[in-house]
């Protein structure tokens, strides 16, 4: 049984200030068990984000790193800095990374290697674009950006990873995939991983659906069997949202 995770990604938003009052307010307001909770907040905001979340179960991560660990690369965070904050989680290979900031299979295995060598956990995005999509591509994107990500790592860390099947066409525009068909490519995705790494490792990695997740609709994502959860854009940066996803997350 896979616990499942649900994991805000609040992209260029929120200062430091508006960081504390949404942890003020989800604090008060976390009364869920059963759920993995994270939040990737931008870098600038995560130590005072880790400062007001002490000794609660919501998780911090990062939205990308580099991956040396240290050297230099103006402008670029590395894993150990991330690791020194309380950083737990780190999203990797995020659609809007691979589109405005280079970010290709190869950078992502390295982050991914990078990451996992330092103790933090991956949330490794995948998905196709619209046009791959309507040209019936959508399973081979899947497998090679899965396969890319995973290069030279071993079972027992792939396990312990979470990937984000998000379909580029669904972030923020409103048009959710259908739960069945994010099944289904999670599915695909999940027999990647059984092929590369064993069928113990592909039922026990964690695979979320993003894109256009909201209150309303977690509850028919959670009810797919190979759905562990949701990485979240707009709907995880007012609390009470964040909090409802969470608790929508506890029909599995
Ligand atoms: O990382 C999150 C995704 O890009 C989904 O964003 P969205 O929930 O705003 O569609």
């Amino acid at each position: 049984m896979r616990t499942p995770i649900i994991a805000g990604n609040w992209k260029m938003f929120k200062t430091m200030a508006e960081a504390r009052a949404f942890a003020q307010e989800a604090k008060a307001g976390n009364h869920t068990s059963g759920v993995q909770k994270v939040i990737c907040a931008p870098f600038t905001a995560l130590a005072a984000l880790k400062e007001e979340l002490a000794g609660t179960d919501i998780a911090i991560g990062a939205q990308n790193m580099h991956f040396e660990e240290q050297g230099a690369y103006t402008g670029e965070i590395s894993a150990s800095m991330l690791k020194e904050i309380g950083v737990e989680y780190v999203v990797l290979g995020h659609s809007e990374r691979r589109q405005y900031f280079n970010e290709t299979d190869e950078t992502v295995n390295k982050k991914v290697v990078a990451a996992l060598a330092a103790g933090l956990v991956p949330i490794v995005c995948v998905g196709e674009s619209l046009e791959q999509r309507e040209a019936g591509e959508t399973a081979d994107v899947v497998r090679t950006q899965t396969e890319g990500a995973f290069a030279g790592v071993n079972a027992a860390q792939v396990a312990d990873t979470v990937i984000a099947y998000e379909p580029i066409w669904a972030i923020g525009t409103g048009k959710s995939s259908t739960a069945e068909d994010a099944n289904e490519t999670i599915a695909i995705i999940r027999s990647v991983i059984g092929e590369r790494f064993g069928q113990a490792t592909a039922e026990k990695v964690r695979i979320q659906y993003g894109g256009s997740v909201k209150p309303e609709n977690i509850a028919s994502y959670m009810a797919q069997p190979d759905i562990d959860g949701a990485l979240v854009g707009g709907a995880s940066l007012v609390a009470d949202s964040y909090l409802q996803l969470v608790a929508g997350a506890t029909s599995r």
